[in-house]
């Protein structure tokens, strides 16, 4: 019997990477995030990426930052850790793991609480010192939630599509 490949992806490259190419779905033209939840036994449960909710085209809503509230992205934005979870059709996210090219907000990390997800692997950190990643940090600690950062391996990956 020959040996099996060595070069295969990790469990956490896997999921990662999942929540990467879910992002690449985003139309945000400013910032992409992606989401991957994934069970104790390393099945996929849901994705999602940021975007507007369903009905509330891509093409009339706003994507920009700046003007009124009412005119600008962030009243309408689903973001895609709310969406993954959304998403899921399946039952309990009990005991779940989330990988985020994010790191959650604290409206998302409410829901990650209420929702049962006990663990985050995150990406990036650009928010960090903002009130909501700091509200979003607090409120995660308090609850027991565990949070991660993803650690880069280097690996680069060139799928042909
Ligand atoms: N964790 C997150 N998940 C997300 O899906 N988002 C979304 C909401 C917006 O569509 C975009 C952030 O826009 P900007 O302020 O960087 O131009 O990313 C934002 C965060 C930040 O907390
Ligand atoms: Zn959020």
């Amino acid at each position: 019997m020959s040996d099996k490949r060595q070069d295969y992806i990790s469990w956490d490259e896997y999921f990662m990477g999942v929540a990467m190419l879910s992002a690449m779905r985003s139309k945000d033209p400013h910032t992409q995030v992606g989401a991957c939840i994934v069970s104790d036994d390393h099945k996929i449960l849901s994705m999602g990426y940021n975007g507007f909710p369903m009905g509330c085209s891509d093409d009339d809503f706003p994507w920009c930052r700046e003007g009124e509230p009412y005119d600008n992205k962030y009243f309408y934005t689903t973001h895609s850790e709310l969406n993954a979870i959304l998403n899921y059709r399946g039952g309990s996210l009990e005991g779940a793991t989330l990988y985020v090219s994010l790191f959650p907000c604290n409206e998302c990390a409410k829901a990650i609480i209420q929702s049962g997800i006990r663990r985050i692997v995150y990406d990036q950190d650009k928010y960090e010192h903002t009130p909501a990643v700091m509200a979003s940090k607090r409120m995660l600690r308090a609850a027991g939630v565990e949070f991660y950062k993803y650690e880069h391996t280097g690996r680069e990956i060139t799928i042909s599509l």
